[in-house]
């Protein structure tokens, strides 16, 4: 690799700099003046929570322009190691899965809750530091202190410490609020081993716990707490406050019933859905530091997640500076359509922010929060991947402030975990290096993005020396931008591919393209990770830095895929719904819907048939791209497929059918990333895939209405009503979520036997762990047939807390509507539970109006119109290879869902998908 030209402290113009194109790379070293010669963060904490602040180096910066609300409290400038040899010499890369997590942070944080919600996840022992104190003592450390003095409280405090940790090093959940210094010493040394993560909170819920009124004070003592556990703590956990719900409205403000609200249609919020909101999103982050599959249940069933949007085609990452989010209006799932990753762009230091950061050297500790906030809401609300871009200051080629500052953010956003992260590929080597071996299992993204209109041609060996180093640094990723000054641009940067695929070393996704409005040309045919803006809202983007100069995106999601189709990269393709009478589904207006969202010109139709063999026309016409299947088929349709997926190998039964058109040189299915890399174009097809989504779609129901109280434990039973290939998925469901007692009620009970049969056998096998949650377990899954409705409940089984009904509502042909309802005792779960009914025809039936009316005991329901985009989203996505859109096509199936007299009900279904917040990991 080409050694450095710039060594420290020589400032270079970027005009000189841009002389040298071909010429090797200058690396870029960081000087640190954040921190003291110990390492230490000279913000000091006195024992009243209050900062002894520092100044500001007035020589380093020259003039400050205007005043800056942080720069009071900031750091002094003292040379030393850089941020990132700090936080590397502290930790390592990964954690053992059992070693203990520790949540730290200001009293108020909500440490506790966030404690109780991983120990009942992970099923561990909490150890709550202040309780042991008390144990100990007889007294809080605050009343101690007062009593024997300061060193003595925080001798007893560190002494206590070390007994715990002799303790509960593996498999606890440690909290602590305790800043003093000799406790912050033995966590600075805890954080090479375990997971510590620091808990913030709004503000305004922590004033109102802790009672502060004096606003300074305040302000200061959050300041000191942040600047503390951020020494202490290798990640940062920002608790997004739910809003509280007033009477007639639900959390999210929005009315429980519709003015003329008919219950079938409407039903009221279930307050406990905002607690598991903030449960899922801590889970979540837990995942993203843990070793994987620490936490149950987190891992997406969606086949797309599976595979990481580097690895598939055309994918896009929306584009939202940090200063559009911070006063936390934008709904994220608004802006998502069409996004693999929210690219959130943190340009303090390029926009007139930086002003305020003259006077500092590392990122403010408010501002550092604000970051963790706006993390946070944005993770709180989707699922889809997190990057992080922090633009390099151009400034930061020739002055070592702002390279120590940059790094500073960089240390501060990876302690959020995010998916992906950037960092400029100018640095030097070790710093990268560093960053490399903190990442965890974060995404580098070695990024040079140039906008001068002096950047190198793309074919200056410049590129290539960046990307050889990238790859020897150890990035993930390789990203290279710059600013198209003619058209011939967009096709110059063929140049970079063809060097990428001839270096040796190991091949990185290369994310390139012209930016500009010249460069969109080349923007729409980059493969991996394009970075676009959010449809109709360029407006988000600041000002000043109009759209054309590049460091924003000049082109939607959806323009970039209506280029793929016109330039006939990609082709309009046909989708079907398959079965006996689909005449009303509702999966054509959703998958309609979807695909118009993001540009895809496919068209998705309803094939009603007696018989599966008229399937085999529809895959005879080259334009095939897959199928959903209704009944009765499921189980039937499994004759005319080639392969299955492990769901719908176990469940025996299938609603997804994909068209293979690429097989493996020895006549096998390729795997995922190649299955999904071979949609969206014509062609003979080669094989049929199976997969079934229904139990995807269940299990989002089920986990959507189960209400904490009634969390899965391992005597936690399940009923299932029907036993045919839907009630095959709703027992395989439950199996994914680690029910392990499943009842089973069907009319004819030879058809119930056959269903138990079939999983007792598939969980005797010892080749399938997956098969059940926690079936390493002791615990043995057992199977319950109901003969009679009058049976009395099995004694060794508890009374339900959930309940999937898969029988139809409604006549069909001759048979007339089953009319079901359940006998009142299988409702007798003193907190009650939740019943999924899976049939959308009627929503007012027996069933359901049956459990309405139990709703004071805990009892929730949900319905087929819940259902259907659950199972929809995974089938949306194998059908064309991209994210479904999950709040449209919700939308749409509530839009389409027509009443008794064929009128659309929206107004008053649309408080009900107000309410649904929560996506499916
Ligand atoms: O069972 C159903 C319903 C459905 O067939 C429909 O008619 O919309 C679509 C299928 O994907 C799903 O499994």
């Amino acid at each position: 690799m080409a050694s450095s030209s710039i060594v420290t402290g020589v400032k270079r113009s970027y005009a000189t700099m841009v002389a040298s194109w071909d010429g090797p790379p200058p690396e870029i070293r960081p000087v640190s003046r954040a921190w003291s010669s110990d390492g230490r963060d000279s913000a000091s904490v006195s024992a009243s929570g209050t900062t002894s602040t520092v100044s500001e180096d007035p020589g380093a910066r020259g003039k400050t322009t205007r005043e800056c609300p942080y720069s009071s409290r900031s750091a002094p400038h003292s040379p030393s190691q850089s941020p990132m040899h700090r936080a590397t010499s502290q930790v390592l890369s990964t954690f053992d899965a059992d070693a203990s997590i520790f949540i730290v942070g200001i009293r108020g944080a909500g440490k506790s809750t966030l404690a109780i919600m991983a120990s009942t996840a992970m099923k561990r022992k909490i150890v709550d530091l202040e309780g042991t104190f008390f144990e100990a003592t007889g007294m809080s450390s605050p009343t101690y202190r007062k009593k024997y003095g300061i060193t003595a409280c925080q001798r007893r405090q560190a002494s206590l410490l070390q007994d715990v940790l002799g303790k509960y090093r593996r498999n606890a959940i440690v909290v602590s609020s305790w800043m003093e210094r000799s406790v912050q010493s033995i966590f600075e040394d805890l954080n090479k081993t375990n997971p510590i993560i620091h808990v913030l909170r709004d503000p305004e819920a922590i004033r109102n716990h802790l009672k502060v009124n004096d606003n300074d004070k305040f302000r200061e003592l959050l300041n000191a707490s942040s600047t503390v556990f951020r020494k202490c703590a290798r990640f940062e956990f920002f608790n997004v406050s739910e809003e509280h719900s007033r009477p007639g409205e639900s959390s999210d403000g929005h009315r429980t019933s519709s003015p003329n609200g008919s219950p079938e249609l409407d039903r009221p919020a279930a307050p406990y859905l905002t607690l598991k909101r903030a449960e899922r999103h801590f889970l979540k982050f837990l995942s993203l530091i843990l070793p994987p599959g620490t936490i149950p249940f987190i891992e997406s069933a969606f086949p797309l997640a599976c595979v990481r949007a580097e690895e598939r085609l055309f994918t896009y990452a929306i584009s939202l500076p940090l200063s559009s989010l911070l006063d936390g209006k934008l709904d994220i799932q608004d802006v998502e359509t069409g996004a693999d990753a929210i690219e959130l762009i943190v340009d303090d230091l390029t926009t007139e922010y930086a002003e305020c950061l003259r006077s500092v050297s590392e990122i403010p500790p408010a501002r550092a929060s604000e970051i963790s906030r706006v993390v946070a809401q944005v993770r709180r609300d989707t699922v889809i991947p997190i990057f992080l871009h922090v633009v390099f200051p151009r400034a930061a080629l020739s002055d070592e402030l702002w390279r120590s500052l940059y790094l500073s953010y960089i240390s501060h956003v990876l302690r959020l975990a995010p998916e992906y992260i950037t960092v400029d590929v100018r640095l030097d080597s070790q710093v990268i290096s560093d960053i490399v071996s903190i990442k965890g299992t974060c995404k580098l993204v070695g990024n040079l993005q140039v906008l001068d209109p002096d950047a190198p041609p793309w074919h200056a060996t410049h590129w290539r020396s960046y990307y050889q180093k990238a790859q020897e640094v150890g990035c993930d990723i390789v990203r290279f931008t710059r600013n198209a000054n003619t058209v011939t641009d967009n096709f110059d940067l063929q140049h970079v591919r063809v060097m990428a695929d001839s270096l040796p070393g190991p091949k990185l996704p290369l994310i390139v393209y012209n930016t500009g409005d010249l460069g969109r040309m080349s923007a729409c045919f980059n493969q991996v990770l394009t970075s676009v803006a959010p449809e109709g809202m360029q407006q988000r983007y600041p000002i000043t830095t109009t759209v054309s100069t590049g460091v924003y995106p000049s082109l939607t999601a959806m323009q970039a895929t209506h280029a793929l189709y016109s330039a006939f990269y990609y082709d309009p393709m046909r989708l079907y719904v398959f079965g006996a009478n689909v005449s009303y589904s509702l999966s054509p207006a959703m998958h309609n819907s979807a695909l118009k969202a993001l540009g895809i010109p496919h068209h998705y139709q309803p094939h009603s048939t007696s018989t599966i063999s008229s399937l085999r026309e529809l895959v005879n016409d080259p334009h095939f791209a897959g199928a959903s299947v209704g009944l009765p088929f499921k189980v039937e349709i499994i004759s005319l497929t080639h392969s299955l997926s492990r769901h719908a190998r176990a469940i025996g039964a299938v609603n997804t059918l994909i068209p293979v058109r690429h097989l493996n040189l020895d006549g096998s299915i390729g795997d995922d990333a190649l299955l999904f890399n071979g949609r969206n174009r014509a062609g003979p097809v080669k094989a049929l895939y199976g997969e079934n989504t229904d139990w995807v779609g269940i299990r989002a129901c089920i986990r959507r209405g189960l209400s904490p109280a009634n969390a899965v434990r391992s005597t936690s039973s399940g009923l299932v009503i029907g036993a045919g290939g839907m009630a095959r998925a709703a027992v395989y469901a439950m199996l994914q979520l680690g029910v392990k007692h499943i009842l089973i009620f069907n009319r004819t009970v030879s058809n119930a036997e056959n269903l138990v049969l079939h999983f007792e056998r598939l969980l005797s096998r010892d080749d399938l762990p997956w098969l059940s949650v926690g079936s390493g377990t002791r615990e043995r899954t057992r199977f319950h047939i109901i003969r009679s409705r009058d049976d009395p409940w099995p004694e060794s089984y508890k009374y339900p807390t959930m309940i999937v009904s898969c029988i139809p509502t409604h006549s069909i042909g001759e048979h007339p509507a089953p009319e079901f309802t359940v006998p009142p005792k299988w409702l007798e779960s003193p907190t009650g539970g939740v019943v999924v009914e899976l049939a959308y025809k009627t929503l007012n039936s027996p069933l359901l109006d049956q459990v309405r009316n139990q709703a004071h005991r805990g009892w929730v329901t949900m319905d087929g119109l819940d259902l259907l985009p659950e199972q929809g989203f995974a089938q949306f996505e194998l059908f064309t290879g991209r994210r479904a859109p999950r709040r449209l096509m919700r939308r749409e199936v509530f839009r389409s869902y027509p009443d008794d007299q064929a009128r659309s009900n929206f107004a008053q279904l649309q408080p009900r998908l107000d309410r649904i917040t929560a996506q499916e990991p």
